[in-house]
């Protein structure tokens, strides 16, 4: 097991009671603000003691409080990036980037920094100070020093949570880098679903202190009951699909999965490509017929699963396409009108789909309307 957690901590009036184990390559801690996220990142970091509990990491124990086992933070090896980069700002990026390797014992650096220079593209910056970097440059760069550690794991506080929507954008590629190239677990805070829908391999669903949901990113994020009320509208179905083909004529890209294919506006990448797909179960309609002149491209036969209550007069239709469970939130009044039940087989109509381009380094990411 690659991190696996079992603690008790009281924080004034707030308690933490946490229990999850994730063998994921990105494990998201999600949840509100005040769920305790931070907290936990805390007690894993070894910057706070739990009162009770177990934190095991890469199979090595850090903390049991039952044997008298606390690792004190610098002998863990773990790397650690804030939502600020809090770069050194006399020094250049490269002595920025080399302090982070001198706390490492020579026989224990295993990252090689012209390696983490090329995966982050911070090669142009290297005799820059960090005044003169973007606030995107800044974060790749403070990633790089926490990777030059040679961590066994590395903690994200909500990296991108102060830079803007374009620089966002431009940083998400090279953490999906992080995560596909490199062997080191990381453990990534954030509060929004998009986030985590991109980044995530598994997401660990916090509420007031205590573990409300963990598993498989594509799970979790259709739970729309459990993702915080603000962050409702962005639930939805997490696909994984591989790019079929282009179609040229029409300047579209055409991509396979189990629940069928999906056409989206050309996607610059190669066919053989992994794209991971969302689609919110706002923007899913049901039909009970195949539809005929409809301009939505996207229409994937299934079977309902499960129809749950959801917000206001709405309700959230579990569609199982072929192995892939599609949400579709509708309002109560369709839903008796089209006299849905459980085991009814429908049409899954899919106005648009928000994807991220896995693999990628090229920043694409954004909304397509189908
Ligand atoms: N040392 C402390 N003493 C008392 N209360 C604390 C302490 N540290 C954290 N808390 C409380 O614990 C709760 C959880 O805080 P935490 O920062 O872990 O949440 P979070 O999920 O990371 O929130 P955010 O997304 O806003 O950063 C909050 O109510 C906070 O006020």
């Amino acid at each position: 097991m690659t991190v696996a957690v079992d603690i008790e901590q009281q924080l004034g009036a707030f308690g933490l009671r946490a229990r999850f184990a994730s063998s994921g390559r990105l494990t998201a801690l999600f949840g509100p603000s005040g769920s305790g996220k931070s907290s936990l990142i805390s007690v894993i970091a070894g910057l706070t003691r739990p009162d009770k509990g177990r934190v095991e990491v890469e199979g090595r124990v850090l903390v049991d409080t039952e044997a008298g086992i606390f690792v004190p933070k610098h002998k863990r090896r773990i790397g650690m990036v804030f939502q600020e980069a809090l770069l050194f700002p006399h020094m250049s990026v490269a002595h920025n980037l080399r302090f982070g390797r001198w706390f490492t014992p020579p026989a224990e650096r295993y990252v090689d920094m012209d390696a983490v220079v090329d995966l982050l593209g911070i090669g142009p910056l290297m005799d820059r100070r960090p005044g003169r970097l973007s606030g995107g440059e800044k974060q790749r760069v403070a990633i790089g020093r926490a990777l030059l550690t040679s961590p066994r794991l590395l903690l994200m506080d909500e990296p991108l949570a102060s830079l803007d929507e374009a620089r966002k954008a431009e940083i998400l590629p090279y953490i999906e880098r992080l995560r596909d190239e490199t062997k080191i677990p990381i453990v990534y805070v954030s509060h929004s679903v998009a986030e985590v829908a991109r980044l995530a391999s598994d997401v660990v669903m916090l509420s007031e202190g205590r573990v409300t949901a963990s598993g498989p990113t594509a799970d979790i994020m259709q739970r729309l009951d459990l993702l915080p009320a603000e962050e409702r509208g962005e639930g939805g179905a997490v696909l994984e699909t591989t790019v079929m083909r282009h179609d040229a004529a029409f300047g579209m890209t055409v991509l396979g999965s189990k629940a069928g294919e999906v056409r989206v506006p050309r996607l610059a990448v190669e066919a053989g490509a992994p794209v991971r797909l969302r689609i919110r179960a706002r923007d899913v309609m049901v039909a009970t017929v195949e539809p005929k002149g409809l301009s939505a491209l996207n229409v994937l036969p299934g079977t309902i699963i499960a129809i749950e209550p959801g917000e206001g007069a709405s309700v959230e239709v579990h569609i199982d396409c072929s192995g892939v469970a599609v949400v579709a939130r509708i309002t109560r009044q369709s839903r008796q009108a089209l006299e849905l039940e459980v085991g009814r087989p429908v049409f899954a109509v899919i106005k648009t789909v928000s994807f991220d381009k896995a693999n990628a380094t090229a920043g694409l990411s954004g909304e397509i309307h189908g």
